[in-house]
């Protein structure tokens, strides 16, 4: 339905995404990279709102430059944080705006859908709890019966039992999803596949379940490890964790424990047992 080719973005003449190419596809696609690595930036592109500097985002067979605005945000449309509600309107009208004028009595049928009571839509988002701001933002986006959500960290501002039950919401849709987020824990329940980005490039990609059981790339790994275990030891640092990109070739060589000299060179995108890999040591990360 929407697809990067070769797309590199950034703001005024500083690109901060690199030459992206990735599908999204059926069964949920993830953006997973830390702060900074580009995720929001990418998906403000596959929302129309920036364009690119070069390369082009697909929106079935037209770019987007060419594509009916009008129809692409019905299909399209982003989930957005809980705090960008209007504090000062009702929900209920939050959600009525978003429909055309002969839909608005689905309100109600909207806040049934997300699991909210009908009779919620009276009040001001403070006058609500954090996992319902949350619904109601979903609510909102589900208004035009969208194919697609785009999703920015739709979860991180509410506490695991809450940020539970909206997953569960997301995966209870039949909408398609783009979800961007560092919690690996999400795009394992919601996306089928991930791809890793890191310093704005595209470092892996493949199902998220192998991804994350067996990552080839060793900032994929990383990634994996950093998540703290519940009852267990702090994670271990592993490599220079704050050496900043590297400007040439392998923009992750600088932390990376497995660095070799020929890391100066870029390594490209290749297939390693089913999954796209930018490192040259691919094989050996699969086998420590
Ligand atoms: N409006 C902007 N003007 C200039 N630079 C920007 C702007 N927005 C983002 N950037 C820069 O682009 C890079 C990528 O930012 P982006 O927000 O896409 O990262 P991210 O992976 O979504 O991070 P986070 O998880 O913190 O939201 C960063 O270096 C950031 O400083």
């Amino acid at each position: 339905m929407l697809r990067a080719e070769n797309v590199t973005l950034g703001y005024g003449r500083h690109p901060v995404v690199h030459d992206v190419t990735l599908d999204i596809t059926e069964g949920g696609v993830g953006l997973i990279g830390e702060s900074g690595s580009g995720k929001t930036t990418l998906a403000r592109a596959f929302l129309g709102l920036l364009r690119p500097i070069s390369g082009n985002i697909w929106y079935g067979d037209q770019t987007l430059k060419k594509a009916d605005m009008r129809m692409f945000r019905k299909d399209v449309q982003p989930v957005f944080q809980a705090e960008a509600l209007d504090p000062r309107m009702r929900v209920g009208t939050s959600i009525a705006e978003a429909l055309p004028r002969a839909a608005r009595p689905k309100v109600r049928e909207l806040l049934e859908q997300v699991g909210l009571d009908p009779a919620l839509a009276t009040r001001r988002p403070h006058q609500l709890s954090g996992g319902q701001r949350q619904r109601v933002v979903i609510a909102r986006a589900l208004a035009v019966a969208p194919r697609l959500l785009i999703l920015d960290e739709p979860t991180s501002a509410l506490d695991v039992t809450v940020q539970a039950r909206i997953l569960d919401l997301l995966a209870s849709l039949d909408t398609e999803r783009l979800l961007i987020t560092h919690n690996l824990a999400v795009v394992r329940r919601l996306c089928r596949l991930s791809h890793v980005l890191f310093a704005g490039r595209v470092v892996e990609s493949g199902p998220t379940k192998d991804l994350l059981a067996n990552p080839a790339h060793p900032y994929t790994r990383a990634l994996r490890d950093a998540v703290p275990k519940l009852g267990g030891a702090p994670p271990e640092a592993k490599g220079r964790t704050e050496a900043v990109p590297a400007a040439t070739g392998c923009p992750f060589r600088l932390r990376c424990p497995l660095a070799v000299p020929e890391c100066e060179q870029a390594p490209p995108l290749r297939d390693v047992r089913g999954r796209q890999v930018a490192c040259h040591r691919a094989e050996d990360v699969l086998l420590t």
